[in-house]
């Protein structure tokens, strides 16, 4: 655990990433309740309710990397229950919400419905603001039974459910599309009651959702980054800027191509220029904004499991060293991507 976690962030939602091998050893001090967990290891599993609390289950990591589990706390008392397949918890100010959805010849479908129920579900228990979503796809380059690439029909069937409910969500929040080792889609996803969520666009980043179609016949469903103002902080801009997963883009093009380290110092600077208070107060949030090395909970997908030492030495020479990180060898969404970087800053 990161020793810059605050002391109690009682009125926000925060995150710890441990090793899945020694759960009890790792979070010395966990104040708050757990209102989900990611558990990332070798095998996926259905998403259930374990000691009360929601647990999806995704295979992300191999002999290359160490199983961890991501959990999500908050200050206030949290519910968990069932929806269909999906397993949620909520505090009355945020909602945590998972669901796996397996193999399918073809997502679109599927994937639009998933979108549908979780977003009707959110909506009808009034967390009416989306604050971070992760769509966790095995195969995500692979082509599916019509030759699509993966991550092409998962897009579809997701921007086919936002359209459908433009008229409630009618903004993106941060997310990260990335690979998985198992067929099958897991998502899981952070939102809150209104009026607290900011979505940020990246100065040196087209929108994704105005990528032309090149890129697949309908562009991905994210903002680049979701600031998130602490519950009862007014006139205060405290929070957490949810940095959705980022790679070596500019504009909408891949750059360095083959070129692993100029890839991952492309995106600590997409980072940076993300998170920096520029261009925070371009999107009317006040404060100095933050700096690539104010980035926490950091995940780093890498393609390659031979890049995998040279990633890790640019990301701890960028970090600090009491950054918690964690690496995963898994695919990114675009075949020429070697590397792709998330994480929050607070
Ligand atoms: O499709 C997404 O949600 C997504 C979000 C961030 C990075 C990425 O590769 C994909
Ligand atoms: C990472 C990625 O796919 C994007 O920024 O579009």
């Amino acid at each position: 655990m990161s020793n810059r976690q605050p002391e109690a962030r009682l009125h926000g939602l925060w995150s710890d990433l441990v090793p899945v091998a020694a759960p009890s050893e790792a979070p010395t001090a966990p104040h708050g309740n757990v209102l989900g967990r990611i558990r990332f290891t070798d095998a996926p599993t259905e998403p259930a309710l374990v000691d009360a609390t929601p647990l999806l289950t995704t295979h992300m990591t191999n002999e290359q990397v160490t199983p961890v589990e991501e959990i999500w706390r908050t200050g206030l008392p949290v519910r968990a229950g069932v929806s269909g397949d999906a397993v949620f918890a909520e505090d009355g100010e945020h909602l945590f919400y998972a669901v796996r959805l397996g193999p399918q010849p073809v997502y679109r479908r599927p994937v639009r419905e998933l979108y549908e129920n979780a977003l009707r579900f959110t909506w009808e228990r009034g967390y009416t603001d989306l604050v971070r979503m992760w769509n966790l796809i095995g195969g995500i380059t692979s082509p599916n039974a019509d030759g699509l690439e993966t991550y092409r029909d998962f897009c579809i069937g997701r921007a086919e459910a936002f359209a459908a409910f433009a008229d409630r969500f009618p903004q993106l929040s941060a997310a990260t599309g990335i690979g998985t080792l198992s067929p099958g889609v897991d998502v899981c996803f952070l939102a809150a009651k209104p009026g607290r969520a900011v979505h940020l666009e990246n100065p040196r980043q087209t929108p994704a959702y105005k990528y032309p179609s090149r890129y697949g016949p309908k562009s991905p469903s994210f903002a680049r980054a979701t600031f998130l103002r602490d519950v009862d902080a007014p006139g205060q801009e405290t929070g957490s800027l949810f940095v959705s997963g980022t790679a070596s883009i500019l504009g909408d093009d891949t750059v360095h191509v083959d070129d692993v380290a100029q890839q991952t110092e492309e995106t600590l600077r997409n980072i940076e220029a993300l998170v920096g208070g520029d261009n925070l107060r371009r999107h009317g949030v006040a404060g100095a904004g933050y700096d690539v090395k104010d980035l926490d909970q950091v995940k780093v997908y890498v393609r390659d499991a031979e890049h995998l030492p040279v990633v890790r030495n640019i990301c701890e020479s960028t970090l600090p060293a009491d950054t918690d990180i964690s690496y995963f060898n898994v695919a990114v969404c675009r075949p020429d991507l070697l590397v792709e970087i998330e994480g929050v800053c607070r």
